[in-house]
Formats: structure tokens, sequence, C-alpha cells
């Protein structure tokens, strides 16, 4: 029962336009529509336009209807293009949003009262788990909430999340220990520990995300605006003070008609910033939405934004660029000791530690060794393993097992009072790292017996993601807890530009810092419980859908491919935000100084014959003049929309080129655009007149 990846959906289907188009009548409320102020005043023009032309049906107006009605419904036309554009851009996602619900509808789950398999269950609803409940989820069950695997191995199936039928391994213990609610086991049995409340977890999350419940305005959007609403205001201070000086300019020249109350509203309209303040809601929408299609899955609108900034990219190691199971092949014992000895106590060391390092030992002794070893004495101290010792392992009968980073086992054999360390351990330690592996040392008490050689494979690809990645300066950089030859041999096969080695969280931590305090934006990928810290900390931090829950907690966005070289996306949409937001502005201003031409001449040309010379456009009438902007002015908007809902093509060139070239069209074609529209338009009005 694999469900495939759904199939894209064009946002200018039929099957997201006719819902969009309903949705846009919708977001005429005032109460909603004022979100975006300079669109707020366009409905303000609209409804004013509208009791002008009522008032023109009954006579109490001394201008045509003909006008005042046209003129009204260009306006309402020109906030509805606004508001489709919006609705537009949210389409997709609500469909996904409306599947996703589907998954969530009444599952039970197998309450546990302790994390064991042979403890009875009962059967309660999700929406009664608690964080920190235990179930047991068997297969061909649905996981009924957010959770670590506390026990056992199973596969998943997570195409209801993640869209993709291929099933992933989720497992105690290790990096890839997350599940998420709604996804299928199909194998096997976990027993889950509950991590997230009803209406907390991450579908939950999803859901209102893409929905748009919890959409944020980001902080570049707001500046933005800050500037639109200035100029919005500027226009309408202009404006207003045009009519009193028109009456007062018809009396003193003895002739024409002051301006009306259309013209005026129409001049206000034609001149505050309206294309890009009809568009600027889709633009960072669609951006979202074109990074859910790619399956990753924003928490933040500003993160993604702070994406098309980033310098510095860095990376953790195993489950991040390497796959993530590292398996152990071989053993190879040192100072005399046997294969079997060295096999006997990796073992031991491992009998109890739940990583799928440590599982894949005991896998490993018991199949090339035949050895057993099920139970441990009761006596058995285990010593977990922990990203700041790097060494894990078990104390029993009087004996210190143990097994770690070669550093790590050598300063413990020491501590216990070993005087010489076998001569050939650094050469095999330094041959396993530099093929890229990792070498585990072995010790019982003082004795160091040997190393385990635990084998990682690099994904797939990688190295020309990198490569583009550095051809649009973003330096990328591994930080991993293993040693310097190792991190050196997979640095040197992914194509990385630099990497830090023997790094604990507090060291990933302080890279990010001085990195951010050198001026750089921070980009972090990672997985395990290690890096939440230092993904907290990073300006743009990406956690893969396979890392565990404190790693998708500290990110602000997920990758549900759990692909390191997904962050080459998220900056491409996130430049392309920024590009679309800049070049739109720069067309909207400018467009608007040309309407200028089309509408001063034909408002005053009646008082001051004199401003003939700025009437370079040679419009029909001046009433056919002001209905032509306004056309022009709504119809520029639904022309952008496709610009504005796919982005600006994306070039990696330098950035002070790329603005340079982006003035240029955008400046220029913003200036021109309407005098050939407005000239068009007074044309074919002329036609019908
Ligand atoms: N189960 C284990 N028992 C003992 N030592 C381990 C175990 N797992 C890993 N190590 C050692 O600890 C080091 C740090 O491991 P860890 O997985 O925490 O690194 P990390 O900082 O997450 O970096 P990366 O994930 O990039 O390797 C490893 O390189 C290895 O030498
Ligand atoms: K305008
Ligand atoms: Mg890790």
């Amino acid at each position: 029962m694999s469900i495939h990846k759904p199939e894209p959906i064009s946002i200018f289907d039929s099957r997201i336009m006719k819902p969009a188009l309903i949705e846009s009548f919708k977001k005429l409320d005032p109460r909603q529509l004022w979100r975006n102020p300079v669109m707020f005043c366009v409905e303000i023009a609209s409804v004013i336009t509208l009791a002008t032309f009522v008032m023109s049906l009954t006579g109490a107006n001394r201008e045509p209807a003909w006008f005042t009605g046209l003129v009204s419904v260009w306006l309402w036309l020109t906030v509805i293009f606004s508001t489709f554009a919006e609705a537009l851009a949210e389409g997709r996602g609500k469909a996904r949003a409306a599947s996703l619900r589907k998954t969530r509808t009444d599952v039970t789950a197998k309450r546990l009262a302790k994390p064991d398999f042979t403890s009875a269950f009962t059967t309660v609803g999700a929406n009664q788990l608690r964080k920190d409940d235990f179930i047991l989820v068997e297969a061909g069950e649905l996981i009924a909430g957010d959770g670590d695997v506390v026990a056992g191995a199973a596969l998943v199936n997570e195409s209801a999340v993640t869209g993709e039928s291929a099933p992933v391994v989720r497992e105690s213990g290790g990096d890839r220990s997350a599940v998420t609610g709604g996804t299928t086991v199909i194998a096997n049995s976990i027993i889950v520990r509950i991590t997230a409340n009803p209406g907390e977890t991450f579908l939950d999350r999803m859901i209102s995300l893409i929905e748009g419940a919890k959409r944020r305005k980001t902080p570049n959007e707001i500046a933005l605006e800050v500037l639109l609403i200035a100029l919005t205001l500027v226009f309408l201070l202009v404006c207003a003070n045009i009519s009193p000086l028109s009456m007062y300019s018809v009396k003193a020249a003895g002739q024409g008609s002051p301006v009306s109350l259309t013209v005026l509203t129409a001049l206000f309209v034609c001149l505050a910033p309206t294309t890009i303040a009809a568009l600027l809601p889709a633009i960072g929408i669609a951006g979202m939405d074109r990074l859910f299609q790619k399956n990753v899955i924003a928490l933040s609108g500003r993160a993604i934004e702070a994406a098309g900034d980033v310098n510095v990219l860095l990376l953790d190691k195993t489950g991040t660029i390497t796959l993530g199971n590292r398996e152990a092949v071989a053993f190879v014992p040192v100072g005399g000791h046997s294969e079997q000895e060295l096999a006997e106590a990796a073992l031991m060391a491992s009998l109890t530690d739940e990583t799928p390092e440590g599982r894949s030992i005991v896998a490993l002794a018991k199949q090339k060794h035949g050895l057993k070893g099920d139970a441990l004495p009761p006596d058995a101290e285990t010593i977990a393993f922990s990203a700041e010792t790097r060494l894990s392992g078990v104390n029993t009968g009087g004996n210190r097992y143990r097994k770690g980073a070669a550093d790590s086992t050598v300063a413990f054999v020491r501590t216990l009072g070993a005087r010489a360390i076998p001569g050939e351990l650094t050469d095999v330690v330094d041959r396993i790292a530099r093929a890229g592996a990792t070498p585990l040392v072995v010790s019982c008490d003082a004795e160091i017996l040997g190393v385990v050689n635990l084998k990682d494979i690099i994904k797939g690809g990688i190295q020309e993601r990198f490569q583009q990645l550095r051809s649009m300066g973003i330096k990328t950089v591994m930080i991993t807890g293993d040693n310097p030859l190792t991190a050196a041999a997979i640095a040197a096969e992914a194509q990385v530009d630099d990497f830090l080695a023997q790094a604990r969280p507090e060291d990933k931590l302080r890279l990010i810092k001085e990195n951010q305090e050198a001026g750089y934006m921070v980009a972090m990928t990672g997985d395990g419980t290690n890096d939440a810290p230092a993904l907290a900390q990073a300006d743009v931090a990406v956690a893969m859908n396979t890392g565990t829950q404190p790693a998708r907690e500290a990110a602000n966005i997920i990758d549900l491919d759990s692909n390191p070289t997904k962050l080459l996306d998220i900056v491409e949409v996130g430049k392309q935000i920024l590009m679309t937001r800049g070049n739109l502005t720069t067309f909207s201003i400018s467009n608007d100084v040309a309407k200028y031409f089309a509408i001063i001449p034909a408002m005053l040309l009646s008082i001051y014959p004199q401003l003939e010379v700025l009437n370079i456009m040679h419009l029909a009438t001046p009433l056919s003049a002001i209905l032509s902007a306004v056309i022009f002015n709504a119809i520029i908007i639904p022309l952008l929309v496709p610009l504005a809902l796919r982005g600006t093509k994306f070039r990696p060139m330098p950035a002070e080129k790329l603005l340079i070239h982006n003035l240029l069209i955008y400046g220029a074609g913003g200036i021109i655009a309407p005098f050939v529209g407005i000239k068009g338009i007074d044309l074919m009005i002329g036609m019908f007149a």
C-alpha cells in the first residue's frame, strides 16, 4: 500500500483557480484587507467612486455616469486582482493541507504503562495522548503522535507526510529515533515516547503553516511595507490639496473646471504604489509554496529570506553528508591480541549500546565470530555514549570494557594506569580514518585490544551541489565529532571547502557565533541531538526529517527528504523572493512616474492650457486619459502575477551585477510600459466612444 508522491499541480490549474476566485472575494472583507494598507486605501477609493457613480445616475453629480461607473469598476478590479493573486499563491498549499488533515482522523493508540514490549496496553484515542506517554506500535499500524523510538527498530512509511513512498528505518538510540504522527509502521514493532501534545504535533504545525494561519510578515516585508505606506500618505496629501488649489485656480484664471472627486481618487490610486502592494503578499506565500513543492517545510518566512543572504553553510557529517548508518565491518587487533579477544571485548562494550554503531558491532561479533552473549550479568553497569565523552561501554565482573574515539579511549586507559600504548595503534587508526571510515578503539581495563572499523557512505551526487554553492559564494564547512583524518577524507570526497574535526556540541555553537560576529549569515544543517544548540543559534537552521526530535525542534526549516544539499534550493527561493520583491518595487514606482504624464495634463489642461507641453501622450480626451490610466494600473497586476508567483528567474551571478541588470530591466521597463499601455487603451476607448 504505497502512496506515491502527489503529482505537482500548477498554480494556474483550474482546480486551484476556481476556489481562489471565491477566496479573492472573501478577502475583500475590510477586516482582512487592512493587513495590506495600500490596497485597503484602494478599497476605500473604490467605495467612494461607487457612491459617486450612484450619484451620477441620480443626477446629483455632473460627470457622465459611464465615466464614474467605469472608474469604479476598474478600481474594484484593482483590489480583486490583488486578493486573487494572494489566494492563488495559497491555493496549492491549501489543497495539500486538506489531504494532510485526512491522515489525522481518529487514530487509536496502544498506551503502555512502561516502555516494555511485554507490559499490557490500553487502547486510547490519539487525542488522549500526552507528552511522555509510551505507546506500542506494531506492523500495519499508524503512529498516533510525534515521538522518539525508545525500544526496537521498524520500517516506517512516511509518505503521508513526506510524499516519499520508500520506507525508512526508525530505531532507538541513534540520530534516527524520531517518528512523526500520521506515518505507518510497515514491519516490526516499536515503543514510542510521545513528545508532543495533541494539537502541537508536526502535522498540526505543518497544516496551520501551509494554510497561512500562522504566516507572519518578515522583517524585510515589513520594511518595504512601511516605505509603501509612506509613499501612499504623500500621494494622499498631494491629492487632497489639489482640490482646493484647483478651485482657487479656476477663479484666478477665469476658465476651466475644478478637479472632481472621481478624478482625484483615480489620480491617487494611479500614483500610489499599488502594483507592488497588490503582489506583495503573494510573493512571500508563493516562495514558501515553491519550497514546499520541494518537500521543504519552512517554519518561518524570515528563515527563507535569511537563506537568500547566507555566506557560510555548516554541515554535520554523519547522517547529513553521509547516510548515517555507520556499520562495523572489521575488527583489527593490536598489541599481540587476537581478533577473537577483540571481538569479545567489543561485544561486551556494546551489549547495552542502543546506537546504530553499538548494534552493528554486536551484529558483527555474532555473525563473524559466532559469539553469543545476549544477557549481561545483573551487576553490569552501562556507560552510555555521549557526544561529550565520545566513549561508551560496560563495567562488569570487575572489568571495564570501553570503545570510543581513539583519543578518548587512550585518555581513558591512561587514567586506569596504562603505561604503554601499542605502537601500531596509531597506524591502524590512521589507515581506517584515511579511508573515510570511523575507527573505534576498544579497551578492557588498562589494555587496548584493537580497533573497530565503522564504515559510512557519502550521500549520492552531493559534490556537484556543493560546487554550485561555491559558485554562489557560499562556503561549506563540515563539522564533526569524528577524528581529523576521517573528517579530512570525507571532506575531500564530498568536496566541502573546510572542516572542523573532534567538535563537541559547544564547539559547533562557538563556530557559528564566531562567524556571525564576523558579519556572516550562517546556515546549519544537522540531524543529531548534539546539533540542536548550534541549530538554535544559526540564522538558517535546516534539520533532516530523519533527525532527532530536539534537532527538529531547534530548526526553523525541515527537509522532508533529508538531503543536505537542499540548502541550495532554499537559498535560491530566498534570493528569488528578495529579488522579485525588489524588481516589482522598482517596476511599480517607475510605472507611477510615467502615469503623471497621462493624468496631470488631462486634469489641469482646462485651467492651464500652457500645460500642453507636458501632454506628450496626446490622449483623446481628459476623461479617456484618466480612465486609461486607471485601467492600465489595474491590468498590470494580473499581467505580473505569473512573475510574482514563479519568482524572478534565478541566475548565479555576483550581487552588484544582478542589481544593475535588474534596475535596468525593471526600471526602464516600468517607465516605458505605461506610455505604450495607456496610449493603447486610450485608442481602444476612442474606438468604442
Ligand atoms: N556508540 C558509540 N560508542 C562509543 N563511541 C562512539 C559511539 N558513536 C560514536 N562514537 C565516537 O564519538 C565520536 C563523535 O560521535 P558523534 O556521532 O556524536 O559525532 P557528531 O558530532 O554528531 O559528528 P558527526 O555526526 O558528523 O559524526 C565519533 O566520531 C566516534 O568516534
Ligand atoms: K499605482
Ligand atoms: Mg551527528
